[in-house]
């Protein structure tokens, strides 16, 4: 069984009125998208601005409702479930978003963040919130002492693996990870990426790894999806033959004229490949 499926999904907006006996313009932000997810891979979703991949990222964490189409999580319709079993299943997927500040309260110290999602779910005492905060602190480089710090004592690049430590608390399938690394400086990039791609193994992790940079989605991919104007325009299942991809808009974010990435220029295919022999 898949691990996520999208059955033809759509979304519009209407935009507002620009004056009153203008009428109000309708985006077609996503048209029709179906996709699937394996366990364990790392596909790419890349697209110009404006393609609609943030869009897509919010249907399927049920921050947005499509107009049309499934969002289908191992196998279950997600909105056919009820409150308490939508509750259950959402603990499997979780995202990570672009601007690792504003996703952590500034008043709350690291460790409270980080234990919000537990305390919401698991029945545990305060000592084993602690020791899986502390845990989860380690896990993404960072040290358990950290946990009493507030986000302000924090570089982006550090506040982005806590965002991840956060994101992993609760053990899921799959991280849905929108534009994580444009923020940061190449340092932070590359120790993000290399993060990423090291938790991938240990916990057999889906990623959904959101970008409009081919060299970044480059280094972690195991597959790719490229969007153009809210549709599917391209899809190749093996990230080793990206040289190969034919559509214009995927030729346009191979080039290099697109010299927007700040890994351009590092071993690309080093970390994807290690984990290529692997399977
Ligand atoms: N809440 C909204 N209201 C109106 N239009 C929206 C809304 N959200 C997105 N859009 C429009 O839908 C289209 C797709 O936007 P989306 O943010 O999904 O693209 P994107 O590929 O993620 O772009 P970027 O990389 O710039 O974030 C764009 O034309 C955008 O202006």
């Amino acid at each position: 069984m898949s691990l996520l499926e999208l059955k033809n999904i759509s979304k519009s907006y209407k935009t507002a009125k620009v004056m009153p006996w203008k009428k109000a313009k309708q985006i077609n932000a996503l048209q029709d998208v179906s996709l699937t997810l394996e366990p364990g891979i790392c596909t790419g979703l890349i697209g110009k601005s404006g393609s609609g991949k943030s869009t897509l990222a919010r249907v399927i964490m049920g921050l947005e409702k499509p107009d049309a189409g499934q969002v289908i999580f191992k196998g279950a319709d997600l909105s056919e479930l009820n409150a308490n079993s939508l509750k259950k299943m959402r603990r499997h997927f979780q995202m990570v978003f672009q601007d690792p500040y504003s996703a952590l309260n500034p008043r709350m110290t690291i460790g409270k963040s980080i234990a919000e999602p537990l305390e919401n779910y698991e029945k545990w005492n305060t000592a084993q919130t602690e020791d899986k905060v502390k845990e989860l602190l380690e896990e993404v480089n960072l040290k358990a002492a950290d946990a009493y710090k507030y986000p302000g004592q924090f570089s982006g690049g550090q506040l982005q693996r806590i965002n991840i430590a956060r994101a992993l608390a609760l053990r899921p399938e799959l991280l849905v990870l929108d534009e994580v690394v444009s923020s940061l400086d190449t340092i932070a990039q590359v120790q993000v990426l290399d993060l990423l791609i090291k938790l991938q193994q240990k916990f057999q992790l889906s990623y959904l790894f959101i970008s409009h940079d081919m060299h970044a989605t480059k280094y972690i991919a195991n597959q790719f999806i490229v969007m153009d104007h809210g549709e599917i325009a391209e899809q190749l299942s093996d990230a080793a033959n990206v040289e190969e991809m034919k559509h214009p808009v995927s030729k346009e974010l191979l080039s290099p004229a697109q010299k927007e990435s700040k890994i351009d220029g590092i071993n690309e295919r080093k970390s994807c490949d290690k984990r290529d022999k692997k399977r």
